[in-house]
């Protein structure tokens, strides 16, 4: 059992419900129900759930984003709702899709972020240097508009956008599409890097085999239920994560 100390995210019966619909047939959809869970420091903790599973409906709440339904969320110790910043320094996420804008080098939209968060000229530059090398592009590639950038470049950026300010919590929505096998190397290397940090990582998807293979502790979710949460190795235990995961969200459905 982890300690309370331990413990950087929590969150109690969390719920969320949408209007789905023309108005005078709108009907709820129960994107989350009840979910209770905890992220312990430093780990990586795989949240995978098929789609429409209730995902990016979780992590629009935990990133303050999107307003609860009903239950509560605590970072860092502290009670946090909808529309607080106080924990936002503390946070990076990537969020699913961004559109970032296409007429902005990558290092103007960095500098232009780390800068929102209130982070110092040198700091700026020292902190932009080593997102240009964590995600590999060379200096000649760093004045790059946005709008040439391919969609597993954007994606790159999105990552050294969500982690410039050097957050603690990290929500990763779905990080490695776009990137092709020596992009998603990379992105491993990220993840094993922040680790080492003692970085708190949220890593959500439906790649199985990414989930499985990142993370300490992995949620599994479908129909907007927390099914499951167990060690990755209490899941390889018992035959893997494949097998159990098809069986759990079968029986979901
Ligand atoms: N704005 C919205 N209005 C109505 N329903 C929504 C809205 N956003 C999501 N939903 C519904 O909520 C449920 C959960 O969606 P969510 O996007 O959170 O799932 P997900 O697990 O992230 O899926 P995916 O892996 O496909 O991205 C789905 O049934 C979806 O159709």
């Amino acid at each position: 059992m982890a300690s309370e100390e331990n413990i950087v995210l929590k969150t109690q019966s969390l719920s969320k419900e949408y209007k789905s619909g023309p108005v005078f047939f709108q009907k709820k959809v129960r994107a989350v129900i009840d979910l209770t869970l905890d992220v312990r420091r430093g780990e990586v903790f795989g949240f995978l759930g098929p789609n429409g599973a209730g995902k990016t409906t979780t992590l629009h709440m935990l990133a303050g984003i999107s307003r609860p339904t009903a239950g509560g969320i605590e970072i860092f110790g502290k009670p946090f709702r909808c529309g607080q910043i106080w924990p936002l320094s503390r946070i990076g996420y990537v969020p699913e899709s961004t559109y970032l804008p296409a007429d902005m080098t990558m290092t103007e939209l960095l500098s232009f972020f780390a800068r929102l968060y209130g982070l110092p000229g040198a700091t700026v530059r020292e902190r932009i240097a080593s997102m240009f090398e964590m995600i590999g592009f060379v200096l000649r590639e760093r004045a790059t508009f946005v709008r040439s950038l391919s969609m597993g470049q954007r994606r790159l950026l999105d990552l050294a956008l969500a982690l410039v300010h050097d957050p603690d919590l990290i929500f990763f929505d779905e990080p490695t599409v776009y990137l092709d096998p020596l992009a998603v190397e990379r992105f491993r290397g990220i993840i094993g890097m922040l680790k080492k940090k003692g970085k708190t990582i949220f890593l959500s998807s439906h790649t199985l085999p990414l989930i499985e293979r990142l993370s300490d502790r992995v949620a599994v979710i479908a129909r907007g239920r927390l099914l499951r949460v167990a060690s990755a190795q209490d899941f390889a235990a018992e035959g893997g994560l494949e097998p159990i995961f098809l069986q759990l969200v079968k029986g979901a459905s």
